[in-house]
């Protein structure tokens, strides 16, 4: 009995708190095994974004349509636009035992956490609101209208931190990297430790 799975691995947390940031640190290090589940959403591309690439960009008809079809397994409204993750990449890539990184917003954070309760849920958490708003200004992508809304957002999901595994405090980049990779780490032990009690006990059972 051993898992030939490979482990979903959620990290959330509000916008502007550095998922994106962090989620690159860990990419560009050549140890780094998981896959990365490109999202789909309805928001305009922004300069420099490649579409298949940060996400595959969709008009809200073609996100619809999709939604129809049940090809998510999660998907939410953020600040007027769709985001969501393909069904197909994900359960094909755990198939065949590679661990999928989604990093996702709350909502949907929530949705996966209904159809995939053995997933590793992390939340980043920025060290002050203040320090939030500063990055999500820095960032240079949004009006002050939509920085306004995604504030008022992350105080809503700020609330949520608890019903997640770990929190990881992104106040340095490559700490935080650091303390996800640990954690993905010590859940692959964790998971190995169980199945070979359960291996003994089925053993025991037979014998
Ligand atoms: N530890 C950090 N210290 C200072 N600035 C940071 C840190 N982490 C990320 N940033 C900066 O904060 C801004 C927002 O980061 P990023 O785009 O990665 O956030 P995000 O959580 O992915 O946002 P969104 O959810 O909107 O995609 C970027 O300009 C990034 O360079
Ligand atoms: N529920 C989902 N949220 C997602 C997905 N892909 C990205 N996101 C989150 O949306 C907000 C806004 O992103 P931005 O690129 O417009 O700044 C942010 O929190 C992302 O993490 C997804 O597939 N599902």
């Amino acid at each position: 009995m051993t898992s030939d799975k490979g482990l979903l691995i959620v990290l959330s947390g509000p916008s502007g708190v550095g998922k994106g940031t962090v989620r690159k640190a860990i990419f560009d290090d050549p140890d780094t095994t998981f896959k990365y589940s490109i999202s789909m959403t309805t928001r305009r591309q922004r300069d420099g974004e490649v579409d298949g690439v940060d996400y595959f960009f969709k008009t809200k008809e073609e996100f619809e349509s999709l939604i129809e079809q049940d090809k998510f397994i999660e998907y939410a409204e953020y600040v007027g636009n769709y985001y969501g993750t393909p069904i197909d990449y994900v359960v094909e890539t755990m198939e065949n035992g590679h661990d999928v990184f989604l990093e996702i917003e709350v909502e949907g954070a929530k949705q996966v956490r209904e159809k995939f309760p053995e997933a590793l849920f992390i939340f980043l958490a920025p060290p002050n609101l203040a320090q939030l708003e500063e990055r999500l200004i820095g960032r240079g992508t949004d009006s002050m209208e939509v920085i306004k809304h995604r504030i008022t957002e992350a105080k809503r999901e700020l609330k949520l931190m608890n019903l997640y595994d770990y929190v990881v405090i992104n106040e340095d980049v490559q700490q935080a990297k650091g303390r996800v990779q640990c954690i993905v780490e010590a859940s692959h032990m964790r998971r190995a430790r169980v199945e070979s009690k359960l291996r003994k006990l089925l053993l025991e059972v037979n014998n």
